[in-house]
């Protein structure tokens, strides 16, 4: 196992830009740090209308869902995961491409292992983000729903299917804790199954270390996370909404709570308000896209303020 990896893929955060960038962008950072940050915990008025109990229905969805869940139980292991690290974030030639033709060109990817939705990406992004700015939630919460899901565009970057771009995540290294984990019944196939290490509780990982040095399995949340975290001044709330979107076990199930640290704690908090508006706003109308575009497109040059973003 290499440690030195997973250090310096998730810790090198806020250090890494600071050292590198310009004074004004620390300035910006610092300012968002202390802002408008009680605001996203204040109950949300847009999902108490919703009949919660028709989404996330796994057992009851169609037999692509399934067969999805199937093959990514069984693929997602350490040495996947490490070699898409590699392969995604360090050895790649990066696209450039601004954020709203990253979501142009996400728009044709229609999600296997949703059982919720069958729009488009974009209408996704755009539903999610028009239900937080409705809601009065602060601009970099709504830009943060608008990107949340860009990370699938790994799927146009060599992903290997969709098994290793979409879904729910959960940890690897350790056991998985399969009864929080939906359609879970494939991880008796998974070879980190029988790993000595990989299949004890902790597995590689201490208790209490924090999530930043868990990794999850590979996928459009971590992904994402590295391009936020690197190439825009979105605070630590935004970043870890994106990160941890998909990992339901944890935010939803109570799952892996043992390598949280005070951190996560406070980040947890950020996750669930930010996921009714990912999940709920699912069954919202249709947004206009164009009419929608030149609000979006300011609220994303506030917060990436070199505009191309390098893929
Ligand atoms: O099917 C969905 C979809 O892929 C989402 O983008 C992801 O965040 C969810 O966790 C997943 O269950
Ligand atoms: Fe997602
Ligand atoms: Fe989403």
């Amino acid at each position: 196992m290499a440690p030195g990896v997973l250090v310096d893929d998730n810790l090198s955060s806020r250090d890494g830009l600071a050292l590198e960038d310009t004074s004004d962008k620390i300035d910006a950072i610092n300012v968002l740090k202390g802002q408008q940050k009680d605001d996203i915990y204040e109950k949300s008025k847009f999902d108490a209308e919703k009949d919660k109990t028709t989404f996330r229905q796994y057992e009851d969805a169609c037999d692509g869902v399934k067969a999805f869940y199937r093959e990514q139980h069984i693929k997602q292991t350490v040495a996947y995961n490490l070699k898409a690290r590699n392969k995604f974030l360090h050895f790649r030639k990066r696209e450039e491409m601004t954020i709203w033709e990253a979501m142009e060109k996400l728009n044709t990817l229609i999600d296997e292992s949703d059982p919720d939705t069958s729009l488009s990406q974009i209408q996704h992004l755009l539903q999610s983000a028009e239900a937080i700015r409705k809601d009065g939630k602060p601009r970099w919460m709504q830009l943060t729903g608008l990107i949340h899901d860009l990370g699938k565009l790994l799927f146009f970057f060599g992903s290997e299917g969709q098994w290793d771009v979409v879904g729910d995540t959960f940890p690897v290294g350790c056991a998985f804790e399969e009864d929080k984990i939906v359609l879970s019944s494939s991880f008796s196939e998974n070879p980190d199954k029988k790993d000595p290490i990989y299949s004890t509780r902790d597995g590689i990982y201490e208790a209490g270390c924090g999530l930043d040095n868990v990794m999850l399995s590979w996928g459009h949340d971590e992904y994402l996370y590295h391009i936020v975290k690197d190439q825009s001044t979105l605070p630590d709330e935004a970043l870890a909404m994106i990160r941890y979107h998909s990992f339901y076990p944890w935010h939803r199930e109570g799952a892996y709570t043992h390598f949280m640290n005070e951190k996560d704690k406070r980040m947890l908090d950020a996750v669930l308000a930010f996921n009714p508006y990912d999940l709920y706003s699912k069954s919202d109308g249709l947004p206009n896209t164009e009419e929608l575009k030149p609000y979006y497109l300011e609220l994303i040059d506030e917060y990436f303020p070199q505009k191309v973003v390098k893929w």
